[in-house]
This record gives C-alpha cells, structure tokens and sequence, in this order.
C-alpha cells in the first residue's frame, strides 16, 4: 500500500515550458500552422512528459498482463478459460497478433503472468502470480483487498524495472477470458452507468449469452456494493489481477514519466482506474484504437479521449496500441526531420 501511496505523490503534471519550446519548434516547420493535426498534439504532450522536446522514437514495451477469471462458470465468454493460459504460450513463441504488431513497429513484448489459473511454464515469462484466477464475482467478491493492491503495486513495480531499461514508451495489453465481464462491471460502478451500456459481446457470444452476462454483471454489483469512490474496493470487488495490474502499470509509468498507449476495452477500464486513483495519470495516457467492443467509447468518453484508429478491432492483447507506435514515431521524427521556413528558404504566411 506504501508503494501505491509513494506512487501517486510521485506523479507530476507536465511541463509547461517544455511544451511551450516544442510548440515553437513545430511553428517553424515548413507547414501551415497546426497542419499536422494530432501529430503535432502529440509531440507537445510527449515534451511536457519527458520535459523536453522529444525528437527521436522512444525506446518501446507492450506489456501483456495476463489473469483467470472465476466468472467464467457463469457462461460469459464465447470461448474456455484454458485459452488464458494457451495464449500466454503463444504470445512466448511469438506467434500471437501482438507479436506480428509489435515487431513490425520495432516493440518489444513483455509478458506477465498476474494472475492464470494454470500453471504456465517458459524462460521469457514474467511470474508475479498475485493469485490463480479470481474468484466468481457474480456470488462475492473477486478478490480480498490486500490481493487488489498487490496486483496494482506488480504493475507499478514492472512501470519501474522498464523504465529503468530504458523503455521510453509503454503500451497495455492483456489476456484473460471472461476480461471483459470484471472491465463492464468497473465501468458500469465508476461511470454509474445502467450495466446494459457497459456489456458487450466480448470474444463473440451470442444473444443468450450476451443476456447472461449482463444479468451476471447486474448480479455483481448488486452482491458486491462496490464503492465507487473507493478504487481498490471497486477493483476487490468486481475488477480483475491484469486490470489491476495495468493500472498499476499506468500509475508506475506516469511517476517515472513514461508515457502509456492505452489500447482496448479492458486496457481503458484499467485507465480509468488508475486516473481514478491519480488524476494528473490522465495526462500521461495516449488513446490508440477504439474497439468494437459496446462500453469502449463511453469509458474513452470518461477519460475525456478521443481514439486515433478505428479499424473495428476487439482483440485486445495490446494490438490496437501498438498500431498507434509509428504514429507516435512519426511525431517525434517530424520535430528533427523537417526543414524550417528558415533553413528552406520558403516564405512564410
Ligand atoms: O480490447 C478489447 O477491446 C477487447 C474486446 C473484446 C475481447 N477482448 C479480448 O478477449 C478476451 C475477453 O473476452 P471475453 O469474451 O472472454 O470476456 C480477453 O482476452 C481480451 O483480451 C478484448
Ligand atoms: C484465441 C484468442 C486470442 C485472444 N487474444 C486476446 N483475447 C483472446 C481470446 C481468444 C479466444
């Protein structure tokens, strides 16, 4: 708990004069003012992070959480909850989406066991197993309290080893069947939405299925109370080890001044928590994708962002995130790249 409390003292908000020198550089380009749109947003907030202009692609990590969901006896996902653990092996042999996306744009992909049910086996893993699986949150809380915060300080503590090595830029993935049940939930209770608007079909379940899980996601909050006002209670509650652990990440992240890409449903519950927990984290986060999955464009609405794709993904896994790198790449490189009015000789307006 100590190290959540330190964590959030430690984030501060972005510097207003770096900000202020990158807006000059990008006035001086050799392009009408502002003509770059959301790159040019983009390099200013990456300068009030780093607290200088940022003129070269960082240095970049999807992490992958990956947890087991007890909710999943109660039929909410299209496909078994052994696939968790299967997956986790594919994203090791590099054969998962997240592999092919953020090799292609120059990523490494680092993969965390927060919370599987089985036991997962292989050199490259992370094992931070806080516990094997939630328990049903349709009958009682998913978690004990103390379980919640350790899955959020694994996540601040993962913020701080990459950062350490050097890792610039972070991205969130995860991995967990039945994920988006426990993500419905968080956004239902914190957005105090009717839990119809937060629940959708996930991996791909059906109209029956889709009934089931939003009587199961009523059921929860209903058994639970979470108080909305109370992070770690929403999260014990009716939340999930990698959506902890993510927003333990983001909150890591934001306090060591790495900026985070946040991709889908799962990974956007996980930031609203976090934000939750420390408001300026907002300030840090940078929205990639919006899913198809029904409830991601409210919880964006709730964080006030406004996604750069929309290639009518659901994946999750970190993929729409790392779609977003080569935008952030080409923001950076625009800064050092370009000629200026000066140096082409070109008249200004
Ligand atoms: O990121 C998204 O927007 C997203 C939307 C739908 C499904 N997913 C992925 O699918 C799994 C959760 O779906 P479900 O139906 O099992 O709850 C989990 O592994 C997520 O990574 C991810
Ligand atoms: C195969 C598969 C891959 C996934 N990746 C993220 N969620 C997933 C769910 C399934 C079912």
């Amino acid at each position: 708990m100590d190290k959540l409390r330190q964590t959030i003292e430690a984030i501060r908000p972005l510097d207003e004069a770096a900000m202020k020198e990158t807006e000059r550089r990008l006035g001086r380009l050799t392009k009408p003012p502002g003509s770059l749109g959301r790159l040019e947003s983009l390099a200013v907030q990456l300068a009030g992070i780093a607290g200088a202009t940022v003129d070269r692609p960082p240095r970049k990590a999807v992490v992958v959480m990956a947890a087991d969901h007890g909710v999943c006896e109660e039929g909410v996902s299209a496909f078994p909850q052994e696939v968790t653990g299967q997956m986790v092996l594919n994203f090791l042999a590099g054969g998962a989406a997240i592999n092919v996306l953020a090799r292609q744009a120059g990523a490494e992909v680092v993969c965390v066991d927060i919370g599987v049910k089985s036991e997962v086996a292989h050199e490259s893993l992370l094992v931070r197993k806080v516990r094997a699986g939630t328990a049903n949150l349709a009958r009682g809380a998913a978690m004990t309290r103390d379980e919640a915060a350790r899955a959020v300080e694994v996540g601040i503590g993962l913020a701080e080893e990459l950062a350490a090595r050097g890792i610039g830029l972070l991205a969130t993935g995860e991995m967990g069947i039945g994920n988006t049940t426990p993500s419905a939930a968080m956004l239902a209770v914190f957005g105090e939405l009717d839990p119809a608007e937060a629940v959708g079909r996930g991996t791909g379940l059906d109209d029956e299925g889709l009934r089931r899980k939003y009587e199961t996601v009523k059921r929860a909050i209903e058994t639970n109370r979470p108080n909305r006002d109370d992070v770690l209670d929403v999260i014990a509650k009716v939340g999930g080890l990698e959506i902890a652990g993510l927003a333990g990440l983001i909150l890591g992240a934001a306090a060591r001044g790495v900026p985070v890409v946040i991709d889908g449903f799962i990974s956007t519950v996980a930031a609203i928590a976090a934000v939750r927990f420390a408001p300026i984290a907002r300030e840090y986060l940078i929205p990639s994708h919006l899913s198809e999955e029904r409830g991601h464009r409210l919880a964006l609405r709730e964080l006030g962002l406004e996604p750069m794709l929309n290639l009518e993904m659901r994946l999750g896994e970190g993929t729409g995130a790392a779609l977003a790198f080569p935008v952030i790449d080409a923001a950076c490189n625009v800064l050092s790249q370009m000629a200026t009015f000066d140096s082409a000789g070109i008249s200004e307006g």
